[in-house]
């Protein structure tokens, strides 16, 4: 892969569709153009053209867009043909343009790779871009903006320069020391700043993964005693029969997962196998996986269904860690004998439902949206698990910094590990030592971005 060469590649979801782009970077763009098109159109303005193939064949009628390096999205120069989206059409003039010999087909994500690579954008940058197309869900959209337009690198940013300045300060002192007259001041001063930007960097950490999640989607666990309705509810809240339900105690076995959109937040719901003790071996293991998932979720939904020959809820209450957040929800309503309302110290219940006839789920629905947005009132900063390690790696050498401070060892310690805090935080944005992480990034995007 040279970066030498021009790229071409379908921008638009492949199929039928009415209009497909084709787009097109690097030095021979010009002369592509020229052989397809008869001519190169002036930059910037769409120009309608016949594209024909080296045989003279007439391909389709596009509008085509000439963007002069440095001017482009990647930062070379760049075409765009805006063609009829026929998947013939699109064959048609791919093969022409790989015909004049001029050009080849691009790597996924090598695009944004080349205006990273120029300049045009910083890894933040290409990483938003790369989640605004993923975007699912509303909340997501507006995360993958805020970095996008840079929420994330200015932050950064403004930590570097403050290190920077720290170790301007401390390296100062450093030359001073060699003519034998050290201004405290000035070292200490240093220390200060990076100490500021240490307590900061923290709190951005102690983001509960919000970011990530949002990512990813927020997984909420339905769990409960076998028959307690949590397939029927999963069903009810997906719109379609994703889990089958029966009146057999121990349906379920595997974990089984919906994405939904919940109001504008991505949520991953999960049935589980009902929790029971059990001799049945395959029903065991889904038990333990039932577990696992509630364990590692962001929320849980603590279901049990009315007992009908009491007022009191039935079977053991699971444990769950101290640290989770659980939702009771009290099942079945529509076959309830027992009234129960919620917060009633009996039944153990913050909602009463029925999956049947849909009483209460608007309202669990509106608390679980309640739940999740209470985290995210903070914009999360982080976004990726990259971030995260560079963020703790920035941090470990700020923390040896004061503990050096306080010990008062050799000044050039504490330079060192200021210059190598700015080289774990330069690599967020790609300012430093990135060339081994963009093979990981960029494959992740999709071909002709
Ligand atoms: N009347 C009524 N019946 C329900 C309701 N929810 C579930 N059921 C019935 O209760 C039985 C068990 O429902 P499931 O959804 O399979 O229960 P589960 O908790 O997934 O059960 P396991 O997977 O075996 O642990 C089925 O016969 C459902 O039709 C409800 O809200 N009202
Ligand atoms: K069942
Ligand atoms: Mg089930």
């Amino acid at each position: 892969m040279s970066n030498s060469d021009t790229i071409v590649a379908l921008a638009t979801a492949p199929g039928r569709s009415a209009i497909a782009v084709l787009r097109l970077s690097g030095p021979s763009t010009k002369a592509i153009l020229d052989t397809l098109c008869g001519n190169v159109p002036e930059a910037r303005r769409a120009s309608l053209r016949r594209l024909r193939n080296s045989a003279g064949e007439l391909l389709d009628q596009a509008v085509v867009l000439y963007f002069s390096s440095p001017a482009s999205f990647t930062g070379e120069d760049a075409a765009e043909f805006h063609l009829h989206g026929g998947q013939a059409v699109v064959s048609a003039v791919l093969r022409a343009i790989l015909d004049t010999g001029l050009g080849r087909l691009a790597e996924p994500g090598e695009f944004s790779r080349r205006a990273f690579l120029n300049g045009r954008l910083d890894l933040t940058a290409a990483e938003g871009i790369a989640d605004l197309i993923d975007a699912e869900t509303e909340a997501q959209r507006q995360q993958a903006m805020r970095q996008l337009e840079g929420s994330l690198s200015e932050t950064v940013e403004s930590w570097r320069d403050r290190l920077i300045t720290a170790m301007a300060l401390t390296e100062a002192s450093l030359d001073f020391s060699d003519e034998g007259d050290v201004p405290d001041g000035l070292i200490d001063e240093g220390i200060a700043i990076s100490s500021a930007v240490h307590t900061e960097i923290v709190n951005v950490l102690n983001d509960g993964r919000t970011g990530e999640r949002l990512r990813t989607g927020f997984s909420v666990a339905i769990v409960g005693p076998p028959n307690a309705g949590k397939s029927t509810l999963l069903n009810r809240i997906a719109g379609r029969e994703v889990a089958i339900v029966s009146p057999f105690a121990g349906t379920t076995r595997d974990a089984i997962e919906v994405r939904c959109d919940i109001d504008g937040f991505p949520v991953v719901f999960v049935d589980t196998a009902g929790l029971r003790d059990t001799e049945d071996e395959i029903e065991r293991e889904g038990v333990k996986r039932a577990r696992q998932r509630a364990e590692a979720a962001d929320l849980i939904l603590q279901l049990h269904a009315p007992d009908n020959q009491s007022s009191q809820i039935s079977g053991s209450e699971t444990i769950w860690p101290i640290d989770v957040e659980l939702i009771a929800v009290r099942t079945k309503a529509d076959i309830s004998l027992f009234p129960c309302t919620v917060g009633d110290a009996n039944t153990h219940a913050d909602f009463v439902i029925s999956a049947v006839t849909g009483q209460g789920i608007d309202d669990l629905l509106l608390a679980i949206k309640r739940r999740i947005s209470k985290r995210t009132i903070q914009a999360p900063l982080i976004t990726r698990e990259r971030h995260r390690r560079a963020l703790i790696d920035t941090v470990a050498h700020l923390e040896r910094i004061s503990e050096t401070s306080s010990r008062a060892i050799n000044p050039e310690f504490i330079a060192e590990d200021m210059r190598l805090s700015l080289r774990a935080l330069g690599q967020i944005t790609g300012r430093v030592g990135v060339e081994h992480i963009l093979d990981k990034l960029f494959s992740g995007f999709c071909i002709g971005k």
